[in-house]
């Protein structure tokens, strides 16, 4: 299991966007806006789904990061917390029941 979490990618593009330094890509997607951020989104998507219908499973792992960096970004230009996100799909998980049927012993 990796010792990275969404969150530390979110605290650093956090840290990166105002920066100030020329060096950042992150400061550079915050400096160009939400529509670039966004088309760049869109980009790593498509990428993604590519490397998918292509069975390209490294390539897959390298597009993934890729859209889940500009995934945060776009959240953070928008103002969106990424706990908003967890908690809307810890709200899904508990509706269906899922979680309860996960954690029941079996038998
Ligand atoms: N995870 C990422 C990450 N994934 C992708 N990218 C950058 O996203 C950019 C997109 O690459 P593309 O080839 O698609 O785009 P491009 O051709 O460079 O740009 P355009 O011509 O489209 O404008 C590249 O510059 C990548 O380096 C990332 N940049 C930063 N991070 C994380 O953010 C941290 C801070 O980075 P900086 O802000 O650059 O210091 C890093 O330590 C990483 O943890």
């Amino acid at each position: 299991m990796a010792e990275f979490s969404l969150s530390d990618l979110q605290k650093i593009v956090s840290d990166r966007a105002h920066s100030g330094d020329p060096d950042s890509w992150t400061a550079k997607l915050f400096a160009r806006g939400i529509d670039k951020a966004a088309q760049k989104l869109g980009e790593e998507a498509v990428e993604t789904v590519i490397a998918a219908v292509k069975g390209d499973k490294q390539g897959l792992v390298s597009e993934s990061a890729d859209l889940i960096y500009h995934w945060l970004v776009v959240l953070s230009i928008a103002g969106v917390p990424l706990d908003d996100v967890l908690k809307e799909l810890e709200g899904r998980t508990r509706r269906s029941g899922i979680a309860e049927k996960a954690s029941r012993p079996k038998g």
